[in-house]
């Protein structure tokens, strides 16, 4: 067994403004992106991690590529090329809105083939994860993840699906539509309500969109309502659970990847769901304390301590 857990997906190199886009002249440099940024929580909660993607061969592809060493992500199964890698620009208005801005049409990692799943060998893998933005950048992305699924399926391992509706990559009913592609394959899906839920499944409750998950094939759904707690839904059998208060709220960006990545992480090391579900809710709450999308990677006895009311930030 290589690895626990494989996130496939875009690292985006991350141009981060404590002011708003329109004003915005100093940025801070990172790493970010939702793959990447699931892919460190996974490694921070203990599972041998390794990203799949295509990235540039520029110096800060290089910077990234780096950065996912430092912090634990095998670089393995990173292809590098010619081409260029996505990035992002990120700004907050005083409200704490959030606004992006992205240099990534073309990038390296649009050119994913499901070649490069089987290249990979997936096979021997515990657990998968993507997001409906890795399979909304191309087509063949779209054919690589829904490879990726069918052969971790085939093979008894957890696949992990967190939908991350995004307007301007795709439109809902492409969204919905690789969903349906994809359900029957996936063993746990992640949608948050009301952004994923009404683009998917037209709805915003977790309990219909729980339904319409599981009606597509999927027999988990795990649906992310932001501050107001998850709802766990085993093939209709519900659960609910609260969020763990944030200590500190700086900037939500990345927060549901931590929260994905550390519950895939705990899946494909043996917890049961509901405390993955739970540890995932102490490193997502621990997230919203740092800037941009990887600002603060909560450490497993971190999340832990918090979890158990003992933070240690
Ligand atoms: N205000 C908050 N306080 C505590 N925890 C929070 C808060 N907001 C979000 N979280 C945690 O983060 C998780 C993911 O949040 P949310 O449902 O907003 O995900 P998302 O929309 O997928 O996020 P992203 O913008 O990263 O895609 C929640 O389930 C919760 O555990
Ligand atoms: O939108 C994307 O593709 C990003 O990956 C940027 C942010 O990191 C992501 O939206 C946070 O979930």
């Amino acid at each position: 067994m290589r690895y626990d857990v494989v996130v496939i997906g875009e690292p985006l190199i991350e141009f981060v403004a404590d002011e708003p886009l329109s004003a915005a002249t100093a940025f801070t440099l990172g790493f970010a992106g939702d793959a990447l940024n699931a892919a460190v929580a996974a490694a921070a909660a203990g599972a041998r991690t390794a990203l799949l993607t295509r990235l540039g061969s520029d110096e800060l592809s290089d910077r990234l590529v780096a950065y996912l060493s430092v912090h634990g992500v095998s670089t393995d199964l990173v292809l590098r090329e010619s081409g260029q890698s996505g990035a992002y620009v990120l700004g907050a208005d005083p409200d704490g809105t959030r606004a992006f801005a992205y240099l990534r049409a073309g990038s390296a990692a649009t050119r994913l083939t499901p070649a490069d799943v089987d290249a990979a060998g997936l096979g021997d893998t515990r657990a998968v994860l993507f997001s409906g933005i890795t399979a909304a950048l191309s087509e063949s992305c779209l054919l690589a993840v829904r490879r990726a699924a069918r052969v971790v399926r085939e093979s008894g391992g957890h696949v992990v699906y967190d939908p991350n509706f995004r307007a301007r990559l795709t439109t809902a009913e492409a969204a919905s539509a690789a969903f349906t592609q994809l359900a029957p394959d996936l063993t746990v899906a992640l949608p948050s309500a009301p952004s994923d839920t009404a683009a998917l499944f037209g709805c915003t409750s977790a309990v219909e969109a729980a339904r319409a998950v599981h009606e597509r094939g999927t027999p988990i759904a795990v649906v992310t309502q932001g501050h107001r707690g998850v709802a766990v839904s085993e093939r209709g059998h519900l659960t609910e659970l609260p969020v763990v208060p944030a200590p500190h709220i700086v900037d939500a960006t990345g927060a549901g990847d931590s929260f994905a990545g550390t519950l895939t992480a705990r899946l494909a090391l043996g917890d049961d769901l509901l405390g993955a579900v739970r540890l995932g809710t102490a490193a997502a709450s621990l997230a919203l304390g740092g800037r941009g999308g990887t600002g603060h990677v909560a450490s497993l006895a971190e999340s832990r301590a918090h979890l158990s009311g003992h933070a240690t930030v």
